[in-house]
């Protein structure tokens, strides 16, 4: 549905020219929740504000259902966008708020009420259609702006961090509600945030960026289980890394080794999820190795085991607090770990990059 093909935006010029997107291509599918992933200063938003229209790209094409919109204004485009900031009418209540986008389409007025109390239900807001937007918490307000931008059914709805004013617990109730939204309207969502959690619960599909580059994209799975580089497996959840020597399809590190297919040989980075770490000898096919527990962290669900491998490496595994699981380890003591082969994973040390 939307083709991104070679999309460049540079700012400013000479010695202080920005290239803060480098020809970024990739197709999104109908009805797709699409996330931009990335830190700060990535690209996300200037390649969110592209697609909206705020802003020219300096090459490339942007085509939607066929058609190059790249030099359509936005008020053209059939996109809307939902801000970190709500900007609600405050002076209107919650029904005006919702109608005023078809209003201004000069829509009748006999369409209008049954589709904005049909978008108020969706958002489970019905009950305040007559109060005042000025007076609903942060929560409510977030949730009148995404009736007012989907009401008008849009063919994308673009989300630039709509959710980070939020606190923590209305953050979460919130991803699940705009996703059930999502899947209820059936409408495409673009989505912009740096929070990598928030990306993994709500997405179809994620794009990591870095520098203007689109490192990886692939469903939440994929990327969690087979990152691309250290730049995506270090952003996308916790990763060990562990520099290992490969030759013939065997794998050393420090005084374990392990038959790994996909290692090349050479100097190799292993990668390694902090759940996957197995705090004895006894695992099958697995590189085994001597550590040392230096901090052991409860964190409630689960028990952080800090490790300290003979040549200084860090490691981290986490284990689940089971009801009948004893706590056996001390901090200090040396056990052996095993890292199941099945998920080591060999991962490039560069990201794509100018
Ligand atoms: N109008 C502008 N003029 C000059 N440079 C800009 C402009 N807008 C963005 N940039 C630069 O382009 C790069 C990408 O910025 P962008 O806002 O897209 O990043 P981001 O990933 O959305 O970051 P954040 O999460 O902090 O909003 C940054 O280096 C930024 O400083």
């Amino acid at each position: 549905m939307l083709d991104i093909r070679g999309l460049s935006k540079r700012f400013g010029y000479g010695k202080g020219e920005v290239t803060a997107l480098h020809e970024v291509s990739f197709k999104i599918a109908e009805g797709e929740f699409f996330t931009l992933l990335g830190p700060s200063g990535c690209g996300k938003t200037t390649l969110l504000r592209l697609i909206a229209g705020f802003t020219g790209p300096s090459g490339g094409s942007l085509v939607l259902d066929g058609k190059d919109i790249a030099a359509m204004p936005p008020n053209k485009r059939p996109v809307n966008t939902v801000f970190q900031s709500y900007a609600l009418f405050p002076h209107m209540t919650v029904g005006q708020n919702v109608a005023f986008a078809l209003e201004a389409q000069g829509r009748p007025k006999s369409e209008i009420e049954p589709a904005v109390e049909k978008m108020l239900t969706l958002v489970q807001l019905l009950h305040l259609k007559n109060r005042k937007s000025s007076e609903l918490s942060g929560g409510q307000q977030q949730r009148v702006a995404l009736a007012r931008a989907l009401v008008a059914r849009p063919r994308i709805l673009l989300l630039d961090e709509p959710l980070s004013a939020l606190d923590m617990k209305l953050r979460k109730d919130m991803q699940i509600e705009l996703k059930r939204l999502q899947r209820e309207t059936g409408l495409t969502f673009i989505f912009v945030t740096h929070d990598q959690e928030e990306a993994l619960t709500m997405s179809d599909r994620i794009a990591v960026m870095s520098g203007g580059h689109v490192q990886q994209i692939a469903t939440p799975r994929e990327l969690y289980d087979r990152p691309a580089n250290r730049f995506v497996a270090g952003f996308i959840g916790e990763s060990n890394f562990l520099s290992a020597n490969a030759s013939g399809g065997v794998v050393q590190v420090g005084e374990g080794s392990i038959a790994l297919a996909d290692a090349k040989d050479g100097a190799q980075t292993l990668m390694i999820r902090p759940e996957h770490v197995v705090l004895s000898a006894n695992a099958p096919d697995a590189l085994q190795l001597q550590a040392t527990v230096t901090q052991l962290v409860f964190f409630g669900t689960d028990t952080h085991v800090h490790l300290s491998l003979a040549d200084g490496t860090k490691l981290v595994a986490r284990v689940q607090n089971a009801l009948h699981a004893g706590q056996t380890l001390s901090e200090g003591e040396r056990i052996t770990v095993s890292l199941p082969a099945k998920a080591l994973r060999v991962v490039k040390d560069e990201e794509i990059a100018a």
